[in-house]
């Protein structure tokens, strides 16, 4: 009988996959505190599950041709900041296409975008090397007055961006150590997972949230998360109690972790990288 043979992926093949499992990961993991997952919409009428899986899926040609141009340019400098700029608008009409015109990943865009660039180029380096990246100007990014920076107006939060220049923090120093102390404790794949996307939530000025609730709605997401964290997680019973409270109060106030979802997605992203070099 005659062997399949598979087409061999390359590296850029490998990080595109990389990056939309990470995005369909995220969007699975249930229960997240008013955000889209199995259960439901969260605190968004025009998102469903299906939706963000058809847009994490309509992303894959854009993360491969970031890491192509990684690839082919070799190092950090404006030619490849402003060809990732282009890929990055051009992913986002890709997204809206497929979507309806909803905003489901502009954030995961960037995020994703700049890691899977920076690991094509320095897969040992990767944060760092996607924060030297967003450091540089595209003189042709757009400035439009987006949620975010409507909230750096209001309330001095830089957001997304800031996120990335600092080499992701929320993910480095929180979501990450959070991921690998809850699997040592054998809290099971999801509820580490969770508990990562917590860890996030507790420090994050997610703009979303700023953008739908204020201070209000910030503060009663990162005290929460950490009530949960402290109750001992999303593995224990304790846990699961301010959780549910959490989800409930976050939907009451409108105020959806947008932000935080895309970094535990970039988490997720590196943690898989790790484990792949
Ligand atoms: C530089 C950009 C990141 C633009 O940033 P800016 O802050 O100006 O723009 P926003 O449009 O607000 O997008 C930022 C998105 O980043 C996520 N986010 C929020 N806070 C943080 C944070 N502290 N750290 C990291 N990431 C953060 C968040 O994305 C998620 O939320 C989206 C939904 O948001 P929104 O549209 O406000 O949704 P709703 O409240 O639901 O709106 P309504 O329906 O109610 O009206 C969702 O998509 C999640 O992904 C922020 O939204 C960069 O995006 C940029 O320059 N883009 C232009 C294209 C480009 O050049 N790309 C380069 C690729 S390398
Ligand atoms: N699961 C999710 N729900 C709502 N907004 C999001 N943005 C990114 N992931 C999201």
């Amino acid at each position: 009988m005659r062997a399949l043979k598979l087409r061999e992926l390359s590296l850029a093949d490998r990080l595109a996959d990389m990056a939309v499992d990470a995005l369909i990961d995220e969007a699975d993991l249930s229960p997240k505190p008013a955000l889209v997952d199995r259960r439901g919409n969260g605190a968004h009428s025009d998102l469903h599950l299906g939706l963000m899986h058809a847009s994490a899926l309509s992303l894959w040609p854009m993360f491969k041709e970031m890491a192509e141009a990684a690839i082919e340019i070799g190092e950090v400098g404006l030619p490849l900041r402003e060809a990732l700029g282009r890929l990055g608008r051009d992913g986002e009409q890709a997204m809206l296409t497929t979507t309806n015109g909803v905003n489901t990943h502009r954030g995961a865009i960037w995020a994703l975008g700049l890691l899977t660039a920076a690991a094509a180029l320095q897969p040992r380096a990767v944060t760092l090397t996607a924060a030297r990246l967003a450091l540089l100007h595209d003189r042709f990014a757009p400035q439009p007055m987006s949620h975010g920076a409507q909230v750096a107006q209001r309330y001095g939060a830089r957001g997304a961006r800031e996120e990335a220049q600092l080499g992701f923090p929320s993910v480095v120093q929180r979501g990450l150590p959070q991921l690998r102390k809850s699997r040592l404790h054998h809290a099971g794949e999801q509820n580490a997972r969770l508990d990562a996307l917590l860890a996030i939530m507790t420090e994050l000025a997610d703009t979303c949230v700023l953008y739908r609730a204020g201070t209000e709605g910030l503060q009663a997401m990162q005290h929460g998360a950490q009530a949960v964290l402290d109750a001992g997680g999303s593995a224990t019973l304790a846990g699961r109690r301010q959780l549910h409270e959490l989800d409930q109060q976050l939907l009451a106030l409108n105020a959806s972790p947008g932000g935080a979802a895309d970094l535990l997605a970039a988490c997720l992203f590196i943690d898989r990288l790790d484990g792949a070099l």
